[in-house]
């Protein structure tokens, strides 16, 4: 990933002045515009009505795999199911070593020594080209105390995790405990830091299906990028309803503008229930025509998800030979 970070305080790109106490940090986010629901609903689905030329669409296709955190985030993962995982994403298809790499494999803190010791010299913290991610600070509620939250993000940050994908805490931020929300991020963050002096890269689950509202998404979005946020992230997964376009398209309206206001890049994570690739491919329009083209990389945008992957190999299939190949084309973790 190239670097997006920015100081963990903010203090060069905060847009109000002082430190982020509660009451500033809810003047500026209870001062942000509604969001026009109609409008965005609007947008969002005029985005799902473009057509995607054909000769455009293996090129799409490729790209949607480049920007896959292919996931497992089950209570039975076991060492065989990761390693199974970890396969697939070094080599997505066996019979075209030419098909991309996903972008990293996401998995439950306690797996990650074995997501990495499968790598090998493809694992990004080898210097190869696939990352590590792991969710961490109480996934996927995300109740549970500070120290411990810090605790599970050096664990996984020591076991080799180059990126951590935290949860916020809902109640915290439900209830306006602004300063709270800020002030864990920050936290965590720092809890970020590996001994070499770098730092895994810090997605920010908003956990958007249980936020309620669109302003509240808007809300929980600036948050998380004024504490520090590489990228911001839809969805656990877990909940429902979990990525849908409309939402992403409001975030990455966010990152567009604190891009727009800071000149910094973060990035966007739409997560949980993406399946298909003519799904996938409406989120790259969004992406494109909302924060451009320069955000369809893995450093800016990415998909969690589980089962995408073998959707998009059975559309390549299908471009290249006109027909789809059995259930057995792709292998199943
Ligand atoms: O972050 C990724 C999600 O947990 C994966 O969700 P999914 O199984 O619906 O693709």
């Amino acid at each position: 990933m190239t670097d997006t970070s920015h100081s963990p305080d903010g203090a060069l790109a905060r847009p109000f002045d002082g430190p982020a106490t509660d009451a500033a940090l809810r003047r500026f986010l209870d001062g942000l515009p509604g969001v026009d629901a109609v409008g965005l609903e609007q947008r969002a689905a005029t985005i799902g009505t473009r057509s995607i030329k054909s000769s455009s669409k293996a090129a799409a296709l490729d790209a949607v795999l480049s920007l896959i955190d292919l996931t497992t985030l089950e209570g039975a993962d076991t060492r065989g199911r990761v390693r199974s995982l970890v396969s697939k994403a070094i080599t997505p298809d066996p019979s075209d070593p030419s098909v991309p790499r996903v972008a990293a494999v996401c998995v439950y803190n306690d797996m990650v020594h074995h997501a990495v010791e499968a790598l090998g010299a493809h694992h990004a913290g080898s210097g190869g080209d696939i990352a590590v991610a792991a969710v961490a600070t109480a996934f996927p509620s995300g109740r549970a105390s500070l120290a411990v939250k810090l605790q599970d993000t050096a664990d996984a940050v020591a076991a080799g995790a180059d990126e951590i994908d935290m949860v916020i805490d809902r109640g915290a931020f439900l209830s306006g405990r602004f300063g709270q929300v800020y002030d864990e991020i920050v936290a965590i963050k720092n809890a970020c830091r590996r001994s070499d002096g770098g730092h895994a890269h810090l997605k920010v689950i908003l956990e958007t299906g249980e936020l309620s509202t669109y302003d509240n998404v808007r809300k929980a979005s600036w948050l998380a990028i004024l504490a520090g946020g590489d990228f911001i992230k839809t969805s656990t997964g877990k909940v429902a309803p979990a990525a849908t376009l409309p939402v992403t398209l409001l975030m990455l309206e966010v990152v567009r503008d604190w891009h727009l206001g800071t000149g910094q890049r973060i990035g966007v994570k739409p997560a949980g229930g993406i399946r298909t690739s003519k799904d996938a491919i409406k989120y790259l329009v969004a992406v494109a025509e909302t924060a451009g083209e320069e955000w369809i990389a893995p450093t800016l945008f990415r998909f969690g998800a589980s089962s995408l992957l073998d959707d998009v190999l059975m559309q390549k299939q299908k471009l290249t030979s006109g027909h789809y190949s059995g259930p057995d084309y792709v292998t199943v973790v």
